[in-house]
């Protein structure tokens, strides 16, 4: 979209969730940097008046307006940045409560997408919306999904030429996953690519869409990899991000779980079958949905790794070779870099070093070295496989990583989490959660110098080398985004409600600020008549902050994040707020 690539062009603004296309949460403004971040103070705050999980940030696109979105009921604001966040306009969709129930992980939002005057929002109870940008007038609705079968949207929709490309969410609910492309002006239905199903529907074609490199060759693999009839509930879910290479014209975004958690369910005669395309990364082309290849990152998954982390577009110098780089924190606990064009692996080791499910990755094959004594299939259902490591909710979530050009490195929020998971038998109806394991969750072993018992970190990843360059241990998973800026810094947020400030290049803490909740929304910055800005929503909640959000005390609730973050109500409580930072002199 035209609209879109000049206002990203321009590093004043902030308009699209990642930053830019390429995901890379980075900004080239640097009034506020290292030498001056102490001074960093909060001009104003505004509370959305909900009370769940706020992902996502504000968008600003040089109209002096921040806009922003809440979780369900996901009530949309535009707040005049020149007077102190008044309310210039609001919006709150009118949505039917029984959807909150079908949610999995909170009943979270990733924020609003911008291009040509018009907002975009994906509502909880699956309708798309376009919304006049100036008046906060609903210009169309489309209708991607059914709540009542178990689907619900939580992931910013990305807008690529004149489409708005959205994904569903449901894995928990055995949905069908797909990725669905509305047009911009109209709001008509243009493609879908779903997750599994033929190659028709799938929208790839085995002689060209390619696999490592290797056309796929065979047909109907989203059928033949599953037990009879277990793709039409098979998960695949796209709820993370999208991003886009405007050279090549390529999106790229990857699929959630395959659908039941117990992994014997989807065997076939018995032995692990690869259930395609769940946690898969797609590259298709925006303007027909095509697959130009495809790689999956777990096949049979045994442990809810969802593979629908950010795909960080890089380019990157490979064994003295330019490359078109794609970056991946994985929730697999590894840091993946693949050929953007191609599809080829070229790097795969772990960031979390406790990752035990697996030991490596076959570069050639694509696949991992799974370890018998973490497979919770080999261990067998209703057999309880105890400290795998990561947990289902991975060694990374959904919370978007910052890349730097001039490091070269990527920053994240990572979980330092592990579990026990007992898979038992569970029947599949329309509607009701399709889950199959229990699980509970502790904190991953620590080492020598760790902080002891902690469940997160920070740290700075080096995607080419593969190697975590310096590491900053949270007493909590840091469930933020990040942010990466020329003025040196680095920034995140922490579940206790902390956004802090570190020194990009030695991860030195430099500033902290207590918000009033804990944060699980990304850090966003935009500069309005000279003075740069930054603002970040807070509002615990999201599959980490479950517990508090949703009022949960059994331990195995929350599948299972309940166990591991019962600490959380000593540290802060519920509320969307947004809170917006400036140097006083600037
Ligand atoms: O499979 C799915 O459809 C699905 C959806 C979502 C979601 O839409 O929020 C999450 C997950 N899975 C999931 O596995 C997960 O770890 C998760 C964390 C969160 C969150 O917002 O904190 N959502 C989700």
């Amino acid at each position: 979209n035209q609209n879109q690539l000049d206002l990203q062009q321009n590093p004043d603004f902030w308009a699209t969730q990642l930053g830019n296309y390429q995901g890379n949460r980075y900004s080239q403004l640097d009034q506020i940097n290292r030498d001056n971040v102490q001074d960093l103070r909060a001009q104003w705050q505004f509370s959305t008046g909900v009370l769940r999980g706020h992902e996502g940030g504000p968008l600003y696109v040089g109209d002096g307006r921040l806009y922003i979105h809440t979780p369900f009921p996901n009530k949309v604001f535009a707040l005049d940045l020149e007077d102190e966040g008044r309310i210039v306009w609001s919006y709150e969709p009118d949505q039917d409560s029984r959807v909150i129930p079908v949610y999995c992980c909170d009943t979270v939002n990733r924020g609003l997408a911008y291009a040509d005057g018009k907002l975009f929002l994906n509502q909880g109870d699956n309708t798309v919306i376009a919304l006049d940008a100036e008046s906060g007038e609903l210009l169309w609705e489309a209708e991607n999904g059914d709540h009542t079968e178990g689907e619900t949207m939580t992931m910013s929709p990305l807008v690529v030429h004149d489409k708005v490309i959205v994904g569903n969410s449901g894995g928990e609910f055995g949905v069908r996953g797909h990725l669905t492309a509305y047009n911009v002006e109209t709001g008509e239905m243009e493609w879908r690519g779903y997750s599994q199903g033929s190659d028709d529907e799938v929208l790839l074609d085995p002689e060209t869409t390619t696999m490592l490199g290797e056309p796929i060759g065979e047909a109907d693999l989203g059928i033949s990899t599953w037990p009879e009839g277990e793709w039409e509930r098979g998960g695949g879910a796209p709820w993370g991000w999208v991003t886009y290479d405007p050279e090549l014209d390529l999106i790229y975004y990857g699929t959630g779980n395959p659908g039941t958690w117990n992994p014997e369910q989807r065997t076939i005669d018995g032995e692990p079958a690869d259930n395609k395309w769940a946690i898969t990364v797609f590259a298709r082309d925006p303007n027909t949905g095509e697959t130009k290849w495809v790689y999956q990152k777990v096949p049979f998954d045994e442990w809810d790794y969802d593979g629908v982390n950010e795909n960080q577009l890089i380019d990157v110098e490979f064994e003295g070779e330019q490359r078109k780089g794609l970056a991946i924190i994985d929730r697999t606990g590894f840091g993946f870099l693949m050929d953007r064009e191609s599809g080829e692996l070229l790097v795969a080791e772990k960031f979390a070093p406790e990752t035990n499910w697996a030991d490596s990755y076959d570069l050639e094959t694509g696949r991992p070295n799974v370890s018998e004594e973490f497979s919770t299939f080999r261990q067998g259902v209703d057999v309880n496989t105890t400290n795998i490591c990561p947990t289902a909710m991975g060694a990374k979530n959904m919370q978007p990583s910052a890349y730097s050009p001039e490091t070269g490195l990527l920053y994240a929020g990572i979980n330092r989490i592990c579990m026990n998971y007992e898979p038992f038998e569970t029947e599949y109806v329309a509607g009701q959660p399709y889950v199959g394991a229990t699980l509970t969750m502790m904190p991953a072993p620590t080492q020598e110098g760790d902080m002891e018992g902690r469940m997160g970190s920070f740290i700075a990843w080096d995607p080419v080398a593969g190697e975590t360059v310096w590491e900053i241990d949270e007493r909590f998973a840091v469930w933020s985004g990040a942010l990466a800026t020329a003025g040196d810094l680095a920034f995140y947020g922490t579940l206790e409600g902390y956004m802090k400030a570190v020194d990009i290049e030695s991860g030195e803490e430099l500033w902290r600020f207590k918000t009033p909740s804990g944060i699980i929304g990304n850090i966003n910055t935009f500069q309005h008549e000279g003075k740069q800005y930054i603002g970040v929503l807070s509002g615990v909640g999201g599959w980490a902050g479950i517990g508090l959000a949703a009022g949960l005390e059994d331990p195995e609730e929350g599948l299972g994040a309940v166990s591991a973050f019962s600490a959380l109500k000593d540290y802060t409580e519920l509320g969307g707020i947004l809170t917006v930072f400036a140097l006083p002199d600037a």
